[in-house]
């Protein structure tokens, strides 16, 4: 078996153990995320809600190998990221990890292909395979004929598109989206969900949203609140 945190793949299931996050304030530690615990299987999406502040950010900051926990582990791909020093983990978010966030993150002076290909200058490698999946996934999300465009040139929903393509770009077994639909009018919100949720399933990686959004929340398999620090199934 490779040592490689960006190739070995020897689960795809995301498994989070008793993960404690806590924050300084001037009265004492903040206790956001107590003895979290969740598991889920490839393929399955997840809508994580819960009132503002309840920890919904806090947690997706940590899947996404962004923060670390005070405790606790979590399994993405068979790998426990957290055993990562900084330069494997990146190479393992990189290439285990897809974020699609609100704010699109889309680099303003790269067109819709070069931004849906960023990850791969991350992993210095731009190879045909990736080319080629680039086109398939801007086909799929409707924006072929958008390629050489500028996500200044794109609406609120197309750049979405962009951000989902790029996140599906370098195959992740997790997709971690914090509130997708987030700008979005009814119609083109309902239109990303399926994207999302199409993509995500034929790819088999994992989705779990956060979202203050009913709609999309119950789009996903399965739904589960923020509470007292701890996710419970709704
Ligand atoms: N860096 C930080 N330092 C101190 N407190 C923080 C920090 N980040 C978050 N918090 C606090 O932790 C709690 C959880 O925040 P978090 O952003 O995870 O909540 P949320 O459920 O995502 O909220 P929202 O729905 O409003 O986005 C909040 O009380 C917040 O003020």
């Amino acid at each position: 078996m490779s040592n490689d945190p960006t190739t070995t793949r020897t689960t795809s299931e995301l498994v989070v153990r008793d993960l404690c996050k806590s924050y300084p304030t001037p009265s004492g530690p903040l206790h956001v995320l107590k003895d979290l615990s969740m598991r889920l299987d490839a393929g399955q999406s997840v809508a994580v809600v819960g009132p503002s502040g309840s920890g919904k950010s806090t947690l997706l900051q940590i899947l996404g190998t962004l923060d670390r926990p005070d405790s606790g582990e979590f399994l993405i791909a068979g790998r426990a990221p957290l055993e990562l020093s900084p330069r494997p983990l990146a190479a393992f978010r990189n290439q285990n990890i897809g974020f699609v966030f609100q704010d699109h993150h889309l680099l303003p002076h790269l067109n819709v292909i070069e931004n849906v290909l960023v990850p791969t200058l991350a992993a210095g490698r731009v190879d045909d395979t990736r080319q080629t999946k680039a086109i398939e996934l801007l086909d799929a999300v409707g924006l072929a004929d958008r390629r050489g465009h500028l996500p200044g040139q794109l609406s609120g929903g197309e750049r979405e598109r962009v951000a989902i393509a790029r996140a599906l770009l370098m195959e992740p077994s997790l997709i971690l989206a914090d509130e997708p639909t987030g700008n979005l009018d009814r119609r083109t919100a309902e239109t990303i969900t399926r994207l999302l949720l199409d993509l995500q399933k034929a790819s088999g990686a994992i989705l779990v949203t956060v979202t203050h959004s009913e709609k999309l929340a119950e789009s996903m398999d399965s739904q589960m609140e923020l509470v007292d620090g701890r996710l419970v199934s709704l």
